[in-house]
């Protein structure tokens, strides 16, 4: 094995048979770091990463970082959810999703049913993981000092109900995204548990951060797929895989153009992840009308529109109301 594929095993924690090609690090005539000008454009010099997880998030458009939120915290973040799903609180914003399959079936009041929940920002006790310095440090590696968090998430995929809609089809987080530039986006994603390929663990396609965002759309399923589960239309299938086995507390820390997804759940128990995507608060929004993006805007706007019955919300406000400073300054956010 070359000494990079080693690294990249290394890192990844659990590593596909094919999945030792690894790509040079681009050249690229963005210049975005200050003292190695062209040869990392994906992350920025604050003296937490060694050059090595630089070179591997360059690479592989990922970085998993072991055991970096405490067992305390997660279980604090469980309970949270726990409360939530037993309706013991309710949260202002929180969309709260059940599996396609399991939607229309009688209603349990408890977290079973829930497959999802997003937008807890007004959560306390579970918008503090999106506040944790620990993270943060790691996340102003890619967005700089400026830090909004701009969505927040916790997966709670349930055991598949033999229609294996607890899959997550192969997407990019930016396809949700009208905001730019895409190298100053970053996702968290803490599993709350151990996680892996039995129960659904995250499936990565390293270096796909090195292309173009793709053309998304509902996957053929038979099944069923979960509302807004865009998958990417055509994707390399003999692209190598990487499958991220993670124990509790353990964070990735992925690129928006990244092809990732996750499969079935296979146990019995729910799959629990609390993730939060995060910009530069230098970031700027784009008009995504005439784009590959087109498709889920006018979605969310529907949704959006619906829940606050309100004519007119733009793409771009949906996301401007949701974000929420974490560090340094809101410049144009
Ligand atoms: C803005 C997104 C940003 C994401 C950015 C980061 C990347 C993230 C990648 C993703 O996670 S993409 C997936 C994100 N998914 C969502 O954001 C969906 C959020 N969920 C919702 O908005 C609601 O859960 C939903 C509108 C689907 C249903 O809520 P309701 O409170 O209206 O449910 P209700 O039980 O009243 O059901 C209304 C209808 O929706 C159907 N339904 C419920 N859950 C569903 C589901 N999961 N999928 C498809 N349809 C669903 C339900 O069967 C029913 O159909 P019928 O009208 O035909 O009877
Ligand atoms: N028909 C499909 N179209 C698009 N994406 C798919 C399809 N089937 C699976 N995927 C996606 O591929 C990824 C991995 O799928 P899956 O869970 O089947 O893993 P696997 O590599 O086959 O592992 P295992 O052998 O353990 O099942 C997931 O992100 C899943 O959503
Ligand atoms: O299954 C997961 O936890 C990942 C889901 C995901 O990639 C997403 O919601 O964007
Ligand atoms: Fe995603
Ligand atoms: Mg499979």
């Amino acid at each position: 094995m070359s000494q990079a594929a080693e690294r990249l095993r290394l890192l990844s924690g659990h590593l596909d048979r094919h999945a030792a090609v690894l790509r040079a690090a681009p050249t690229s005539t963005q210049t975005v770091t200050h003292s190695y000008p062209h040869r990392f454009r994906y992350s920025l010099d604050n003296s937490l990463l060694t050059p090595e997880q630089r070179q591997f998030y360059e690479e592989n458009g990922f970085l998993l970082i072991k055991n970096l939120v405490t067992e305390d915290d997660v279980n604090k973040f469980r309970k949270a959810f726990e409360r939530i799903c037993l309706k013991e609180v309710s949260v202002p914003g929180l969309v709260v999703m059940r599996d396609v399959a399991i939607a229309k079936s009688e209603f349990v009041p408890d977290q079973k049913a829930v497959s999802k929940i997003q937008d807890f920002q007004e959560d306390p006790e579970l918008f503090r993981y999106c506040t944790l310095p620990q993270i943060l440090k790691y996340v102003e590696c890619f967005t700089g000092p400026n830090i909004m968090a701009m969505h927040t998430m916790l997966i709670n995929k349930p055991p598949d109900a033999g229609k294996k809609t607890s899959r997550h089809p192969m997407h990019q987080d930016l396809h949700y995204f009208p905001f730019r530039p895409v190298d100053r986006i970053v996702c968290s994603w803490t599993a709350m548990e151990k996680v892996t390929r039995q129960n659904g663990c995250l499936v990565v396609l390293p270096g796909t951060h090195h292309g173009t965002l793709l053309v998304h759309d509902y996957p053929e399923w038979e099944g069923g797929v979960n509302k807004m589960y865009h998958g990417v239309r055509d994707y390399d299938p003999n692209h190598p895989r990487v499958h991220l086995e993670m124990e509790k507390g353990d964070t990735v820390f992925f690129h928006p153009l990244l092809i990732h997804g996750s499969g079935m759940n296979q146990t019995e128990g729910f799959r629990k992840a609390i993730s939060c995507h995060y910009a530069s608060g230098d970031c700027y929004y784009i008009d995504v009308k005439g784009t590959t993006q087109e498709n889920i805007a006018n979605e969310v706007k529907e949704i959006a529109e619906r829940r606050f019955d309100a004519g007119d919300i733009s793409f771009q406000d949906s996301w401007a109301f949701r974000g929420r400073l974490v560090q340094g300054e809101r410049v144009s956010m």
